[in-house]
């Protein structure tokens, strides 16, 4: 493992990775990886998560590719050194931001959506110049085994490197020292990657998780709305990080909420659900039991048939949940709703902020200011008003979580910024000395005057003012001698 990272370092400093022209190259061939092994790349994800092609692609391959266009157009100018505003010590010098690369950065990605939760971080690293070590989660293996196959093939080999491997592999990996380190995966986990972390005081960026609540307002299209959710929730059977987890809504709407999703499975799935291209599994044995034991002692509305062999759950719906059961008490990052009714929107917000700060936050009502109500009197990582999941679909926005759903945040400019280091570079000539004069010893208290004066605009302003009146006099003066000679 030390080899290995000592490799990518050392060719991180040849210093290759940072010339704007290797980066796009680098990007352009990730591009083609995905466009010529298409369908391989198809094929492993849609074994590690019994996915159909069409939702592999439209899910993951899409936004990967999106992200990589998005880099090669604006990079030119992200690249580029950024003046900044002057104040009067530093007038007549160079001052700018130079954005740079980190250095060696660590990417360890997720199983759920297993190519763009690794690729998409990836693409943001190598537009940034940085050299990357990518460890894909050992549970979507199939996906794992084929970037660790085909990412040799078209990216430079010292550079970027996967390694692959479980806990063991990765508790070696983080003895090491990295510039920067990008988790995804549970909060737990999290902890143990900043705790490695902080031994050699590297960066981190964790994409955790958490229990994003759904609020449905009485003044709302339920049909549209549950239809919304039924889509948001169970695609990739409920194993989204910013699915909604739960429903919060007037215990009247809750009958209604309930016929209407279970309408809409029938619509999307069909009769037969276990027939069905669109409906997948559960990831494993242990993850499957897990999600299982969150049934226990609920009312089931609808839903709840299982199949251990195939890992199939249905899609579930609980009512009445109560908030202290465990359903309610870890995140359920599986195809099971519960609704919890509150009396109002108080009490809905309330119950958001009594929790751990959630990744996403769902409002649905035609009543656009209780929408931004709930926006300005919670708190989560993002927030879709009247939908789910679509922020995470425009690259314009920083996706991460806050509080214990993460920290930092990528995609599109985000990510190059993760990913860099924002560089203040002030030049100045050794002309001009007398300006100086002013900040070396001895000190005094005309310097400390002077320095007020170009330094702060409170007492800039005064002076100015002092500085036009004195020039008023003088003016006047010479008027009036003028005049009486
Ligand atoms: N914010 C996001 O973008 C995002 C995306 C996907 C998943 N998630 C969250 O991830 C969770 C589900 O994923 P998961 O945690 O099951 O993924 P996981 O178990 O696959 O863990 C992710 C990575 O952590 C590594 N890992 C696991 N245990 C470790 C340990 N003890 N020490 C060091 N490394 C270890 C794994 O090898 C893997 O590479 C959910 O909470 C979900 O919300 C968040
Ligand atoms: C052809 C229609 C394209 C739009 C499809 C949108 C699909 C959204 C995919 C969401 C991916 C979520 C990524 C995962 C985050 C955390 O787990």
């Amino acid at each position: 493992m030390e080899l290995e990272v000592r490799r990518v370092r050392e060719a991180f400093l040849s210093g290759r990775s940072r010339p704007l022209r290797f980066r796009l190259q680098q990007l352009e061939a990730l591009r083609r990886m995905v466009q010529e092994r298409e369908k391989d790349i198809l094929a492993a994800i849609a074994a590690d998560l019994c996915k159909s092609e069409f939702n592999v692609y439209s899910q993951e391959v899409i936004t990967v590719l999106g992200e990589i266009d998005f880099m090669l157009e604006n990079l030119p100018e992200w690249v580029t050194a950024k003046p900044v505003k002057k104040n009067v010590l530093t007038m007549l010098d160079e001052a700018y931001i130079q954005p740079q690369p980190l250095g060696v950065v660590l990417i360890i990605g997720a199983w759920n959506y297993p190519f763009v939760l690794t690729i998409q971080p990836l693409i943001g690293a190598i537009a940034a110049g940085n050299a990357v070590i990518i460890k894909p989660s050992e549970l979507s293996e199939n996906t794992a085994k084929i970037l660790a196959k085909l990412l040799p093939q078209y990216l430079d080999q010292d550079l970027y490197i996967i390694i692959n491997g479980g806990v063991e592999e990765t508790t070696e990996l983080l003895k090491q020292r990295f510039d920067h380190i990008f988790y995804t995966g549970n909060t737990a986990v999290g902890k143990i990657i900043m705790e490695a972390a902080a031994k050699h005081l590297t960066p981190v960026t964790l994409e955790l998780g958490g229990k994003s609540p759904c609020y449905i307002d009485k003044d709302c299209d339920l049909d549209i709305v549950c239809r919304r959710i039924t889509w948001g929730k169970y695609m990739n059977c409920g194993q989204t990080c910013i699915a909604p987890d739960y429903i919060l809504c007037e215990a009247s709407l809750q009958n209604q909420i309930v016929w209407k999703i279970k309408e809409t499975v029938k619509e999307f799935y069909g009769e037969n659900i276990k027939e069905s291209p669109d409906y997948e599994r559960i990831i494993n044995l242990r993850h499957f039991k897990r999600i299982l034991s969150l049934l226990e002692g609920q009312k089931i509305a609808f839903g709840g048939e299982t199949d251990e062999a195939t890992r199939y759950i249905a899609p579930t719906v609980l009512t009445d949940v109560d908030p202290k059961t465990k359903v309610m008490q870890e995140e359920i990052f599986g195809p099971i709703l519960p609704i919890v009714p509150v009396k109002n929107v108080d009490e809905a917000i309330n119950f958001i902020n009594e929790r751990e700060k959630p990744l996403a936050l769902y409002v649905f009502s035609h009543n656009h200011k209780l929408i931004k109500r709930m926006i300005d009197e919670t708190s989560s990582g993002g927030v879709t008003g009247n939908d789910v999941i679509m922020h995470f679909m425009l690259n314009s926005f920083p996706f991460g979580g806050v509080g214990s759903s993460g920290m930092g945040a990528y995609h599109g400019k985000h990510s190059f910024d993760t990913f860099s280091h924002q560089r203040p570079c002030l030049l100045k000539s050794l002309k001009r000395e007398g300006a100086n004069k002013l900040r070396y010893p001895p000190n005094s208290q005309s310097k400390v005057d002077w320095g007020k004066f170009f330094l702060l605009k409170r007492f800039n302003k005064e002076k100015l003012g002092l500085l036009l009146l004195t020039f008023l006099g003088i003016v006047a003066a010479v008027l009036v001698k003028a005049e009486y000679y």
